[in-house]
């Protein structure tokens, strides 16, 4: 199993289930190694369909895949792990809920602080942001590049998230990031394929 780096495709939140495997299939085609599913407003059994099918998509393209917030939705559809922030479960408790071979994913938003202490729980990786504002969630806090210098001992990869684009995400790369996380800079239209092999070519050197 390859590790956390490159292009992280995180889904838009939707009902339209068709729309969402086309549009996540392309992201695989054009070079995404990550897809995270984050669904925060769909019912139980839409999101573990969904999950579903995205897991054996990613499978099947030898992508990484991650379900954001939820362990159970995780351990349902065997996901290669699971992504936790400050409003959902422990670090340590979805290591013990999916085990040691697990990649679990923090939130560490500006704080290098927040990243050593999750290292030290068990992260797999840590993730920082918003590197940029973000029309997806347009509340996050700001976090500046310079953290990923800063960052650069503390032994797991570090995922940038938040605004990022085709126009930016050069900077992020030559920042230290080691993945970039991104939702509408991906999705938000009809070149996704397009846009996910722009985003990726930045890690192939
Ligand atoms: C790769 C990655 N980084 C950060 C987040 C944000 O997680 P969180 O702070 O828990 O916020 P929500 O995504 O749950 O709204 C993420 N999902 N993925
Ligand atoms: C979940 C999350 N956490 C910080 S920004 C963000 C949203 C990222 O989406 P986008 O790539 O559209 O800014
Ligand atoms: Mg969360």
């Amino acid at each position: 199993m390859h590790s956390v780096n490159g292009l992280y495709a995180i889904t838009p939140d939707t009902e339209d289930s068709e729309r969402l495997i086309e549009q996540v299939s392309a992201a695989l085609d054009g070079g995404a190694r990550v897809l995270q599913y984050r669904n925060k407003g769909s019912d139980p059994v839409r999101r573990l369909w969904q999950a579903s099918i995205l897991a054996s998509l990613a499978r099947s393209r030898d992508a990484l895949f991650i379900v954001n917030d939820d362990i159970a939705l995780a351990r349902a559809v065997q996901a290669d792990g699971v992504h936790v922030g400050r409003d959902d479960a422990a670090i340590a408790s979805a290591r013990a809920a999916l085990g040691p071979a697990a990649i679990v994913g923090a939130s560490c938003y500006n704080s290098i602080e927040l990243a050593r202490a999750a290292v030290a729980a068990g992260a797999s990786y840590v993730a920082f942001g918003a590197v940029f504002p973000s029309g997806t969630k347009p509340g996050a806090v700001a976090a500046p590049l310079q953290l990923f210098a800063q960052s650069a001992d503390l032994g797991v990869p570090r995922v940038a998230i938040g605004g990022i684009t085709a126009a930016n995400a050069a900077q992020v790369v030559a920042a230290g990031a080691d993945a970039i996380a991104v939702i509408g800079g991906l999705f938000d239209g009809d070149d996704v394929a397009e846009r996910a092999a722009t985003l990726a070519a930045l890690f192939h050197n």
